[in-house]
């Protein structure tokens, strides 16, 4: 059974996926959570913006409204970096599990460290996946799994969140600034206290061999402002109602945009906070890195923020609510977290 502390971490623990053969039953998922994709030919495909387009900004906020995602090129991220990442995290995961668990994440709020994050921890089955989170620098943890050799990982990681942020503000200052949400707002990113409002997160979905009755990730929406992806293989489905399940097509050069809960919010429910999923294969180890982006954790967030809905005079859809709060919220409703916060 364990010690209290041993029950407090165990929903944060993966399974060693390197040792077992036949999937558990723990990680059957009901079939409605894994129903098909939509395969007519006519299947509506999600928005590929180039940053360098003139017209990138109204595009973004269409792809805001109307889809919650978009596929951005021209975003100004190496290639390079790109893989560095991709095989850094892939050098990670590869550990054996005894390995990785030396570095668990905390069961409490978001932290550095191996394992899945506490807003699992009400699901009603198990994941195929494993993650590990990065908030600010990972040299505590690096240097516990490759104690000679850790300077690479920190190297690279370093970059890839230096890189992300740039474009993170980049993307906010364009959003924020249709809203109506005023400079001292936008702040938040150039204020070193608020260093740790972001979370570099790498997932692993290793090859499932029951992979039509498993999930990566069930249907969910992300708690943040805005979140982006780097999925170099398939397996993200995003929902549309009216339409089902849509598989986004692999781009490697592209960098996805789908925006969480926290701009949802913000906006008065006006942008799409999208719905997503993650497959999983049979075939090959899938590796994504999702870098979210938050408001400061004890900031109140409220739709008033926003000048544009204030000055219009609607009502506020939500009520104010800090990302501390929100996480709470999650951990016990998971995807319908957001329906808590209605006025
Ligand atoms: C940075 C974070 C947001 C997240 C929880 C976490 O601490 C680490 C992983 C993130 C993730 C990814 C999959 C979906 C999600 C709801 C989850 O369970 O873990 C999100 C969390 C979130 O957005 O709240
Ligand atoms: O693995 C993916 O493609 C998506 C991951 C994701 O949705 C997340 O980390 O929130
Ligand atoms: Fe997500």
């Amino acid at each position: 059974m364990g010690t209290p502390a041993d029950q407090a971490y165990k929903h944060v623990i993966p399974l060693d996926f390197g040792s077992v053969k036949t999937m558990p039953d723990s990680f059957v998922w009901p079939e409605s959570e894994s129903d098909e994709v939509y395969s007519g030919t006519d299947q509506p495909s999600i928005p590929v913006i180039d940053l360098t387009d003139p017209n990138a900004s109204k595009l973004i906020i269409q792809a805001c409204e109307t889809w919650g995602i978009f596929q951005l090129t021209g975003h100004g991220i190496p290639r390079k970096l790109m893989e560095e990442v991709e095989s850094e995290a892939k050098k990670l995961f590869d550990l054996p599990a005894e390995q990785k668990l030396k570095t668990l994440r905390t069961p409490g709020g978001p932290s550095t460290g191996y394992g899945n994050p506490p807003s699992q921890a009400s699901l009603p089955r198990k994941l195929w996946q494993e993650g590990f989170t990065i908030m600010g620098s990972a040299v505590d943890q690096a240097r516990v799994l490759w104690p000679h050799d850790y300077q690479g990982f920190c190297d690279t990681m370093d970059e890839y969140q230096k890189q992300m942020k740039a474009l993170v503000q980049q993307l906010i200052r364009l959003i924020f600034k249709y809203l109506g949400i005023s400079e001292e707002e936008v702040n938040w990113f150039d204020d070193p206290a608020n260093m740790c409002n972001a979370a570099l997160h790498l997932n692993s979905y290793p090859p499932c061999p029951d992979p039509t009755r498993a999930l990566g990730l069930p249907p969910h929406t992300d708690s943040s402002l805005l979140t982006i992806l780097h999925t170099p293989t398939e397996g993200l489905q995003i929902f549309q109602e009216g339409v089902g399940w849509i598989q986004l097509q692999a781009k490697p050069d592209a960098l996805t945009v789908n925006l969480g809960d926290f701009l949802h919010i913000l906006s008065n429910g006006r942008f799409v906070s999208v719905l997503h999923r993650v497959m999983v294969n049979q075939k090959f180890h899938r590796i994504s890195m999702a870098y979210h982006n938050w408001p400061p954790m004890n900031f109140l967030v409220s739709p008033l923020l926003s000048k544009t809905l204030a000055d219009s005079g609607q009502v506020p859809k939500y009520r104010p609510i800090t990302l501390k709060e929100y996480h709470g919220i999650k951990a016990k409703h998971f995807q319908h977290a957001v329906s808590f916060v209605k006025t």
